[in-house]
């Protein structure tokens, strides 16, 4: 059964009719929102799952929550609900309401109208159950009335708005049963005392009797004044500056997030089996993406190498443990004090939640902030390959320096999960944004090519103070190529 199909069966229901004249203008409406998965494809089949009035009935405006089930992925909708829409909110509009209960009001998306914004805050400030929704908060935190809301620009995963530039809301599109690992990994970091995370200060959840609760919204900090990574990198490219000491300085606090987590919750050593199934797994995501990026197809036999060397080299175990998921620079904040704040742990949002957490080796975050080195000196012209090597060179010494284990020690490990993380991208830069393709195309040529002979990384001497991420005992290392 789907994670949407299974929240249906639990979901009450009882205003459901009631939607269904809705149901054809959201979906003329949800292929062009950038959160939708299915973009490209028509809609076969729509259903709501749950529906509940945030205001009272007759209320104007009216607010809507709603989760659907879209083609087996269970989505989250908060409409707005008028006789006519202001001048202003023209651009929010999704259609007018022909029968049913709306019947002659114009429907339209609530996150765009201030009043609802607020609204829904003020829900988030009062604990509570509201029908199928409960809204939680941190008793700790204070949370003042009146915040002015603003959606944030930029095409996002989820939709944000920022309210009054103390705090950011971040209501999750596509969600399942369980709980979103960026509610819950936050929350972990925030307990065991990491503070390199903004701590969750409110949430609100859908409870589905005798289910897991799905995550459906999380209010946090805003870190005001902060540079996001990749703008920052963008901006030293630009002017022809390098990017070395944020590099080691964001290697270090990647070094905190793990060792914190690493402690907080649990983690595992793969065996030989297990890694082997971890290689397959990588390999069939290169099958899967050959098959819808046939760009990739002259390179897939290249390519399985860096698999096929993993499935190869174990002898001990491979150290795993809950990690961001998703880590580029993007997901980076360089707050006004200098230092280096991690967001949105929400992992790869095509996956399934149950796969996002699992425990998995830190080095696949650790792939993700170097494949966006690549892409940062990429996108400059012409391309700027030295300043990419610096960065790389700096983050995993700053990794080191916390950890007391450099990440190039094990080529291996990390040229798979580099593989993985451009066979990745080429499947997301095709579905989403396919002017994009040839910078993860660039690495995978470079990645199919047979192996050089690396140079030796000198071991690392252990830092004063340095922490182990990992309570297990380290696997052997392997020889260097
Ligand atoms: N705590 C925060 N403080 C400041 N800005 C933030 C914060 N959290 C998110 N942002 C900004 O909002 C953007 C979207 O947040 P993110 O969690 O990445 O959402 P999505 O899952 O939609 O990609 C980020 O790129 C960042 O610029
Ligand atoms: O929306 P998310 O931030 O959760 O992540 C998705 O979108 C990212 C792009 O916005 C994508 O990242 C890729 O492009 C970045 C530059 O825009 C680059 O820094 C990353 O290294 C590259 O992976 C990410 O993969 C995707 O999951």
């Amino acid at each position: 059964m789907s994670e949407a199909a299974s929240a249906r069966s639990r979901l009450t229901a009882d205003r459901a009719a009631g939607i269904a004249p809705l149901e054809p203008m959201l979906r003329a409406w949800l292929p062009a929102q950038r959160w939708f998965a299915g973009k490209g494809r028509a809609i076969s089949r729509l259903r709501t799952v749950s529906a509940a009035e945030l205001l009272p009935p007759g209320s104007t405006p009216g607010l809507l929550h709603l989760l659907l089930d879209v083609d087996g992925d269970c989505y989250q909708l908060l409409l707005g609900i008028r006789p006519s829409l202001p001048p202003a909110l023209a651009p929010t509009l999704i259609g007018h309401a022909e029968d049913g209960p709306y019947a002659g009001r114009a429907v339209y998306e609530a996150l765009g109208d201030p009043r609802l914004a607020a609204m829904l805050l003020e829900r988030l400030r009062s604990p509570g159950a509201l029908g199928p929704l409960r809204f939680d908060r941190d008793p700790a935190t204070p949370i003042p009335a009146g915040l002015t809301p603003r959606p944030i620009s930029g095409e996002q995963t989820n939709s944000s708005l920022i309210y009054g530039d103390s705090f950011i809301l971040k209501v999750f599109r596509r969600v399942g049963p369980g709980v979103n690992p960026d509610l819950e990994l936050p929350r972990a970091l925030a307990a065991a005392g990491c503070t390199r995370v903004p701590a969750p200060v409110a949430w609100y959840e859908a409870e589905p009797p005798g289910s897991e609760p799905l995550t459906l919204g999380v209010l946090q900090p805003y870190l005001r004044g902060s540079d996001d990574g990749w703008q920052l990198a963008l901006r030293r490219l630009g002017a022809g500056a390098d990017f070395a000491a944020e590099a080691h300085a964001l290697g270090r606090a990647t070094a905190e997030v793990h060792s914190a987590l690493a402690s907080a919750l649990p983690t595992v050593a793969l065996g030989p089996e297990q890694t082997a199934r971890l290689a397959a797994g990588m390999t069939a995501r290169l099958a899967a993406t050959a098959r819808e990026v046939a760009a990739l197809r002259p390179y897939e036999a290249g390519l399985r190498g860096a698999f096929d060397a993993l499935a190869a080299s174990r002898g001990a175990g491979v150290p795993a443990q809950r990690i961001h998921g998703d880590l580029h620079l993007g997901q980076t904040l360089r707050t006004l004090d200098g230092s280096w704040s991690l967001i949105d742990f929400e992992g790869e949002p095509a996956r399934p939640l149950a796969d996002r957490r699992r425990p998995e080796p830190a080095v696949r975050d650790i792939a993700g902030i170097l494949r966006s080195f690549d892409y940062a000196a990429r996108s400059h012209r012409p391309f700027a390959p030295a300043w990419a090597d610096d960065c790389r060179a700096a983050f995993c010494e700053g990794y080191a320096r916390t950890t007391g284990r450099d990440p190039r020690e094990d080529p291996v490990l990390l040229r798979a999960y580099e593989t993985d993380k451009a066979v990745y991208e080429a499947r997301y830069e095709s579905r989403h944004r396919p002017d994009w393709l040839h910078v993860p195309m660039a690495a995978i040529r470079r990645l199919s090519e047979p192996v050089r002979p690396a140079h030796r990384v000198p071991p690392t001497p252990s830092a004063p103070g340095s922490i182990s991420p990992h309570p297990h005992p380290k696997p052997p290392r392997r020889p260097l190529a």
